[in-house]
């Protein structure tokens, strides 16, 4: 059965992040994954998971400046100094809490995207130069929600990957996206599986509880593992209503946490 974890970008969003993680090892998940925790010093965000037990899994570079659009810098022509900022805040808060990996953000470039993509490989570069002891995970995200980001097909983060060849540089399988943007999931899980860093559900097209909509997810869940995945698989969706009745999935799948 797959091992879930609690994504506190999204779960239990009313409470502030540290009674997050103790909100999530009360409801029994072993694992917590973040997006953005920066306000939160992070000895504190480390030290409350430990002393819950809970092992630490992601978070993201800084979007950037959420106002003006940016949802990331990583491919962004131009942006390349706020790119090693946010890259260098994000390995810094990793390493000090004790997280594993880090989704390196691409962003909405602007220019024609041979020059994002060329940006992009720069900076990945550097960024797997910088920071051999995490995983660093590319994470293409759905046109629907982000219009213009970079990249929206597990291809094209594949070719990334075979690109600069490095053994830390992984796939995020975020289900939800791979749904929207392109369907075939159990194919495209089986085909990339040897490049998956991180998996992550929600319902298509709600994001809710991945208890409704057009993915199966007992089926998704079965395939993971039956391809023998041993990583862990995010629950990354947005609750209808209470966090806590929500996980009311857990047992409609049977599978446990
Ligand atoms: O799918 C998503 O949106 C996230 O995994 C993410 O990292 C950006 O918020
Ligand atoms: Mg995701």
């Amino acid at each position: 059965m797959p091992k879930f974890s609690a994504n506190l970008g999204f779960l239990w969003p009313d409470r502030p992040v540290l009674d997050r993680i103790a909100a999530a090892a009360d409801a029994g998940f072993k694992a917590v994954e973040f997006h953005w925790p920066f306000d939160v010093p992070a000895e504190a965000l480390g030290d409350a998971c430990r002393r819950r037990g809970l092992v630490l899994l992601g978070l993201n570079t800084s979007p950037g400046d959420l106002s003006k659009g940016d949802f990331g810098l990583g491919a962004v022509e131009g942006r390349e100094a706020d790119f090693e900022k946010a890259l260098d805040q994000a390995v810094g808060y990793a390493r000090v809490a004790g997280l594993s990996s880090l989704h390196v953000m691409a962003g909405v470039p602007a220019g024609p995207r041979e020059r994002a993509r060329a940006v992009f490989v720069d900076n990945l570069r550097k960024a797997v130069r910088k920071a051999p002891d995490l995983t660093l995970l590319l994470e293409p995200i759905n046109q629907r929600d982000k219009p213009g980001y970079f990249y929206s097909t597990i291809e094209e983060a594949a070719s990334l990957i075979e690109e600069i060849g490095a053994p830390n540089l992984r796939i995020m399988f975020d289900v939800y996206h791979v749904g929207v943007s392109q369907g075939d999931v159990l194919k495209r899980l089986e085909r990339f599986l040897p490049m998956i860093g991180h998996i992550q559900i929600a319902a298509v097209p709600s994001r809710a509880e991945p208890d409704e909509g057009e993915i199966a997810y007992g089926a998704v869940l079965a395939e993971i593992d039956r391809l023998g995945y041993a990583g862990w698989v995010g629950c990354e969706y947005k609750p209808r209503a209470g966090t806590d009745e929500g996980l009311a999935w857990v047992k409609t799948l049977n599978v446990s946490l």
